[in-house]
Order: C-alpha cells, then structure tokens, then sequence
C-alpha cells in the first residue's frame, strides 16, 4: 500500500519506517525542514535505539521518501496524522493547531476511498470533528483513530510488535484498510480491538492516566515511607507480587516526565471539565501534585545533605532525560532538578550520555559535561536523577575517588544502598531508608 506520515517526530519517524518494514511504501512529510533533510539522507534526527538501521534500509530500499511538501502525499491511501499535540500553557487542554493544520493540508490531496488515520494522542471528541470536516470536503474520503502506545526507547519494537492495535472506526470500510494496512502484525497474533471513535480516543488517555497513576500512587508511597522509616521499594516487591497489582511501573523516584504523561493528564483533566465531568478525573489534579513534588524532595534532600544550603556547592547531576535510552528532555524532572539547584545558586555541573545538546536549548544557563569522570571529579554530592545503564553500573569505590566528598542522592532508586554506604557514602534514596 501507498502510506503517507504527517509529522516526522519521535512518533512520526518510527511509524514511518516501521510502516515500510511492514510492507508499504511511506512518504513521510514534515513541516521542519531540518528534520527532513536529515531523514532524507537516513539519518535520525533524535536518539531511538533500532530506528537509524530501520530508517538506513527503508530510504536504501527507494520506498521510503521524506518531503516538506503535503501534496506529495498526493497519490498514497492512507494517510496517517502523527503531529504534535502539546500543553497548552494556560488551560493546560491540547493544542490542536497542528493537527488541524494537517488536516487542512490534507484535504486536497485526499481521493475517494483514501482513509485518514489519526495517530497523536487527541482529546475525546476531536476525531468526530475531523470527519465532519472530511466529509464535508466531499472528497469521499473517510477517517478512523488509531491511538499509539509506543515507548520512547522501545519505539521500533513497540510499533512493529505492539501490545494491541486499536481502531476507532466510524464506518467498516476503514477497519478493511487498516487490517491492510497492519496484515504483517495481525497474522503475528496481536490483540485488535475495533470500536467507535470516542472509545479509541479515550483508550489512549485512560492508558497514560492509568500509568500516571501507578506512579504517582507508588511516590505517594515514597512519601509515607520517608516518615515511617519504611522502605518504598520493598513494599513495591511485596505488593507486586500480586498479580492484578503488577511490579512494572511501581519505580519510585523523581516521577514521571516526558512529551506525553504530564501533558496528557492535563488535557484529560482539561477535556473533562468541558464535558462537565471535572470530578470524574478530579484525582489526576492530585496525581501530577505528588509528581512534582518528587522533584522538591530531590532538592530538599541535597539542601539538607549539604547543611542547610547548596549555594556554591558543586553538583554533580546525572542524567537530563526524562528516562534512559532517549534524548528526549520535554518536561524532564532530571532537567528541572538540575535548573532547580542552579537556581539556588549551585555550582552544577550535568552530564547524560543523549540528552546535552537538547537540555543546552532549554537551560543554556547550566554547565554541561560530557565526560562521566569530569563530571564527578570534585563534586560535594552526586545526585542521579536518569537511570542510564552506565549509572546504574557505577562503583562506589571509584566515585568515592573522584568526588570531593561522599554524599549520593538516589532519584531514582537503582544503586545499591549497603555498596555506596559500605565505602563511606551518605545515600540517600528517595522513600527509602
Ligand atoms: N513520543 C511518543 O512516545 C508518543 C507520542 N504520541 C503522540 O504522538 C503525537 C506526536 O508526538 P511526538 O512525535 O512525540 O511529537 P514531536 O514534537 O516529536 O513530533 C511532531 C512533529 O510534527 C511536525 N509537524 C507539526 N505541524 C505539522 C504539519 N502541519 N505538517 C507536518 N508536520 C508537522 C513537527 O515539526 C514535529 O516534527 C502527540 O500527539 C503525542 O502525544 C503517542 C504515543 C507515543
Ligand atoms: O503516549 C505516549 O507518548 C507514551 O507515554 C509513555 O511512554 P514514554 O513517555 O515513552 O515513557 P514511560 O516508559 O512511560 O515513562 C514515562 C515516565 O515515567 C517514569 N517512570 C516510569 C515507570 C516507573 O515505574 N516510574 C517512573 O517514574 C519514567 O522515568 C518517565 O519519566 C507510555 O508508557 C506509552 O505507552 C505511551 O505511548
């Protein structure tokens, strides 16, 4: 099939060469034209692990095509809506300008019998907007929502295996071209679910809800343990062990960040008021108040480790994204812990082995160092706030070398308390003894 992408991002660029994987020829379009001179030339422009050998193959096999130009995507049948849909700053609702702005720039190209496909992650409601719009175009054109669940980090696998795909269809045409469109996937076994388009629309934000909530009951946790003496993650094993509780997602710590958790309860809970409901989701309020309040503690804690005040201590932070095995630093509480200490007037010096380059957009005000070693040497506390594999890894023995003195705040939970308190270390975890 003839597919084409609107919006290249961490969304868009993965479906687009997973889509060529599955068989179809893509043209991904994109308004940055940055962004699309780089995958041109198979190159991409974001850290995704597995993406850059999917992209390579896809533009070397010829049917993988990137343009700035939406009627190149004139001639493909299904066209599939991946643009951003961020917070908006007041309201805290989505932003639809973008996606509205696709739909515009799709409408002429649209032939009879083509199928929309909404992928970004949109406030119940707005697909039947759009296929209003569509319909009304006279086109002949139809639309179905089809909500993502991928991971940053895990996107290619998530997108070509995923847990579920979920149609939201007004019309049984669209489930025959979507079941075209994902042949490669079903016949693997995966579960899909067809439904109308609300119900898909608010799968995708109760499963972000859902997740927020897991995390934000668990640092709730965190915060009980911290004075009581108990110890968050012990209590996370044990109840984990339930089945219908699960470990996954019980990681207590600095709390959730990133382009969709944080700005897609707020668009729910912005979204339900409209509606009329706002008591309905009125806990997800409560849910992002414990988050970042994860982040004061993070603070709390290197005031009090270091005697009543950070200024002019040096602040070894590391990690900058918002999880491990990203670049991605949008709404990042690592980022914001480091900008907070700044603020205090610490002498931070931040390191992260992705996440540099963006973070120096965001707080050009921080000092950034690439080398792990450098950014220890001379610390008076280390304070990790991103997971990354080569933190989880450290030895305390030689951090105890390199810093000026041993202090370690955990945010995240991974190191091993006895190990860093063995060597001398002051640690501190977060809801942990
Ligand atoms: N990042 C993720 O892991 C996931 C994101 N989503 C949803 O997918 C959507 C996109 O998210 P991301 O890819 O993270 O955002 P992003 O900001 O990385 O990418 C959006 C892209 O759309 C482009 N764009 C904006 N207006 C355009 C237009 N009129 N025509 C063509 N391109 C246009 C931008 O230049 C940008 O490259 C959001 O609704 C998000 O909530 C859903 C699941 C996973
Ligand atoms: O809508 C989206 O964009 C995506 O949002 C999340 O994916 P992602 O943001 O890539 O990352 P997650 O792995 O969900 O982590 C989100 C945040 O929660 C934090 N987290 C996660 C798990 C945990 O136990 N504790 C915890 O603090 C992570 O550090 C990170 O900051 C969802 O997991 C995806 O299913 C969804 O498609």
């Amino acid at each position: 099939m003839k597919v084409s992408v609107i919006g290249c991002g961490y969304l868009g660029a993965v479906h687009a060469a997973a889509m060529v994987k599955l068989g179809h020829e893509v043209i991904g379009i994109d308004v940055d034209p940055a962004k699309i001179a780089k995958l041109a030339a198979g190159i991409t422009p974001f850290f995704e692990p597995g993406l850059p050998e999917l992209l390579v193959d896809g533009v070397e096999s010829g049917r993988l095509r990137f343009s700035t130009d939406i009627t190149d995507a004139a001639g493909a049948t299904v066209h599939f809506i991946a643009v951003g849909t961020p917070q908006q700053h007041d309201s805290g609702s989505a932003d639809l300008r973008f996606v509205d702005a696709a739909v515009d720039g799709l409408i002429p190209v649209l032939a009879a019998g083509d199928l929309v496909v909404g992928k970004s992650t949109v406030p119940v409601g707005t697909a039947a907007a759009i296929a209003a719009r569509i319909d009304e175009s006279g086109s002949g054109a139809l639309l179905a929502w089809n909500p993502e669940f991928l991971r940053e980090g895990f996107a290619v696998a998530d997108t070509l295996t995923p847990d579920r795909i979920v149609y939201g269809v007004d019309d049984e045409r669209a489930t025959g071209v979507l079941d075209e469109v994902y042949a490669a996937a079903l016949e693997s076994g995966t579960p899909r679910i067809v439904t109308d388009f609300a119900t898909a629309e608010l799968v995708k934000t109760a499963a972000n809800a859902f997740l927020a909530t897991k995390i934000s009951f668990i640092n709730a946790m965190a915060e009980i343990a911290e004075v009581t003496g108990a110890d968050v993650t012990t209590l996370a094993d044990a109840i984990g062990h339930d089945a219908r509780i699960g470990r996954k997602f019980l990681n207590a710590g600095i709390g959730f960040g990133g382009g969709c958790l944080p700005k897609d309860i707020r668009a729910f809970s912005a979204r339900a008021e409209e509606l009329g409901r706002a008591e309905s989701v009125a806990f997800l309020r409560e849910i992002d108040a414990i988050n970042l309040r994860r982040r004061e503690r993070v603070v709390d804690l290197a005031v009090e480790l270091l005697g009543g005040s950070v200024f002019e201590k040096r602040i070894a932070v590391l990690g900058l994204t918002f999880k491990p095995d990203s670049d991605d630093v949008r709404d990042s509480p690592a980022l914001d812990v480091a900008a907070r200490l700044h603020g205090l007037g610490a002498d931070v010096v931040a390191t992260d082995p992705q996440g540099i380059e963006n973070s120096r957009l965001r707080h050009p005000q921080l000092a950034y160092e690439p080398d792990l070693d450098e950014a220890l040497r001379g610390a008076d506390l280390v304070v990790l706030v991103t997971e990354w594999a080569e933190y989880r890894a450290l030895a305390p023995e030689r951090v105890g070398q390199l810093v000026a003195s041993p202090r370690v705040i955990d945010g995240r939970n991974v190191l091993d308390p006895d190990a860093w308190k063995s060597v001398g270390f002051d640690y501190r975890g977060l809801g942990r003894r």
